[in-house]
């Protein structure tokens, strides 16, 4: 008989089977898609895992990254900035300025990311290109008091090499530029371990053990706070119960916050502010994304995915999470902290994730809820003061255009840079001016543009047909329209630009070098170096509190 094959007894079947299924379901806690957990690779510290299938090219995080640029650090000694940091290339910092190159603090899954150099099972690399998602989270230097205390780095991403199974760990490939990540040659130099990675097995875990023992990452989702001039925030993307880990935050920690103010002489000083036509800032904005426990000259640097976006609230009924030492065992707080160890032996210790941070709900939070914790009473003191008597930089304001805007009137608003997707087709494209229009034109104060171009090298000669590059905002350089095409069947521009100066550099001699037939879409607005909001001189800068009471008595080293 067909149909209904079993009457009664099927439907209690079917039910009994829905019972099974849900409680599989709860068993391998299907929902979480990104893990953070102890690498698969001997010695390599904490890894991130996904927990299902994903395919060459699908992304290999939930949502973008932010970044925190740290400009011009005191010196790079005591400040360790290049372990987990990326250079500036990646997420298009290049020309944000600085005496020293900036590097990039990312928060989340990308930073966490193991690398095995070049070769072998790398499953993921940096994408994208993030101009087109750069904001200042809403905030305007015009009307807003948060500006430049926030970074405009949001839209860092990254995307899978190649089909991955479920538990496979994320191994970036060659980081680039010198290999910028704590990686497996770290470790071995570092002494940890003689490890061959010929030998390795594809870093892997069962999904049910990534249940069990990995730290879900994914339970949070950034977009613009529910009050707009915080500028961007952390919700939760499912239900999550009181006493649930919401995010783990792994620290990366400094040992003077003063290594981060910003290292100018007052006649250097001076001399930026007339050249520049505005105030400089005085502390490096990474500080605002950092705990700074009381007492102690220490900065935490939590670079857990989405922590960083968790805003301050001081009203019991909106926070929503505490800070904890996780109970994982890859933190060594209880072994550390509760101990007679001086700060020093506890410095050359500690190592980017030794300890290990996590923020949990304080009550249920209901889907979508916005994630608030306490940054203390000094904080919002100093934020309150600060609103009080900020006033907009009139003369920084005074013709200064945010980049993403223009970007908006010329028509580019796809983030595949000089595909075919990316195409504009509109008959009133805002064309780019030529450098002869903006004579009588000019561009606002602070704008500069860039195309993106495959490297000029020796071979090429100094007037080229425009190629795409390989990797969005790696390739790109400061370029000036000379002239412009419309072609009436594509219904876009066409651009010669001259190509200048970093890429046309041979042997010490700089050339001027030419690219025709440039597409509309690879060209960008960007800041000119050191006219960004968060060079700006009334930018706020308080790093977030941190519990007394989990603050080990060590760690106070400041004289009162
Ligand atoms: C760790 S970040 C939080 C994420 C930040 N909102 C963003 O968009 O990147 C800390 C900064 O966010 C802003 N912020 C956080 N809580 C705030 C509040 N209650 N009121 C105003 N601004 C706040 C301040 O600029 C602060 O320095």
């Amino acid at each position: 008989m067909k149909g209904n094959p079993g009457g009664r007894n099927a439907s209690r079947l079917g039910y009994r089977r829905s019972l099974m299924l849900l409680s599989f379901v709860a068993t391998i806690g299907l929902g979480c898609d990104f893990y953070l957990a102890e690498s698969a690779i001997p010695h390599g510290g904490l890894g991130v895992f996904t927990a299902k299938p994903l395919e060459k090219g699908a992304p290999a995080q939930p949502w973008p990254d932010i970044c925190v640029y740290l400009t011009d650090a005191n010196s790079r000694k005591g400040t360790e900035i290049d372990t987990h940091t990326w250079q500036k290339y990646r997420f298009g910092a290049q020309w944000l300025g600085g005496r020293t190159d900036p590097r990039a603090a990312c928060m989340g899954l990308v930073t966490t990311f193991n690398s095995m150099g070049m070769k072998m099972y790398a499953s993921a690399r940096p994408a994208a290109d993030p101009f087109l998602i750069h904001t200042n989270g809403g905030l305007d230097r015009s009307k807003d008091p948060g500006a430049g205390a926030i970074t405009q780095y949001y839209g860092a991403t990254s995307e899978t090499t190649r089909n991955l199974d479920a538990g496979e760990e994320l191994m970036l490939r060659d980081t680039g530029h010198g290999g910028d990540q704590y990686n497996l040659d770290s470790a071995k130099e570092d002494g940890r371990q003689h490890l061959n990675i010929e030998t390795v097995p594809p870093p892997k875990r069962a999904p049910e053990w990534l249940q069990k023992h990995g730290m879900c990452l994914d339970n949070l989702i950034v977009k613009t706070a529910t009050d707009p001039s915080m500028g961007r925030g952390a919700f939760v993307k499912r239900f999550l119960s009181k006493g649930t880990v919401v995010a783990p935050a792994p620290l990366q920690m400094y040992p003077k916050r003063s290594k981060f103010s910003v290292p100018m002489s007052n006649n250097d000083r001076h001399e930026f502010e007339r050249k520049h036509k505005m105030k400089y800032e005085t502390e490096q904005l990474f500080v605002n994304y950092c705990f700074q426990p009381k007492g102690s000259t220490l900065l935490l640097y939590p670079y857990g995915a989405g922590v960083g976006l968790i805003n301050h609230s001081s009203n019991k009924s909106k926070i929503n999470v505490i800070l904890k030492w996780s109970d994982h065992h890859m933190n060594h707080s209880p072994q550390w902290l509760d101990s007679t160890l001086s700060l020093d032996q506890f410095w050359k210790m500690q190592y980017p994730g030794s300890l290990i941070l996590d923020f949990v709900a304080t009550r249920n939070i209901r889907e979508g809820e916005e994630i608030f914790m306490d940054y203390g009473p000094e904080w919002e003191k100093a934020w309150n003061d600060h609103v009080q008597k900020w006033e907009p930089d009139i003369i920084a304001t005074k013709n200064y255009a945010y980049p993403w805007d223009e970007m908006k009137n010329h028509g580019i608003t796809k983030n595949d840079g000089s595909n075919e997707e990316g195409k504009q087709q509109h008959k009133s494209l805002k064309p780019f001016r030529t450098l002869g229009e903006q004579e009588t034109s000019p561009y606002p104060n602070n704008l500069m543009t860039v195309c993106d171009t495959r490297n000029w090298s020796d071979d090429r000669d100094d007037r080229m047909k425009w190629r795409p590059s390989l990797h969005w905002s790696e390739n790109l350089a400061e370029c000036r329209v000379l002239s412009r095409t419309y072609n009436s069947k594509e219904e876009t521009y066409t651009y010669e630009v001259n190509v200048w100066p970093d890429k046309c550099s041979t042997g010490g001699r700089h050339r001027t070098c030419i690219d025709y037939d440039v597409p509309h879409n690879a060209i960008r607005f960007v800041d000119k170096p050191f006219q960004s909001d968060q060079h700006l001189a009334n930018a706020f800068r308080h790093p977030i509190g941190f519990p007394d009471h989990l603050t080990p008595h060590f760690w106070r080293n400041e004289r009162s």
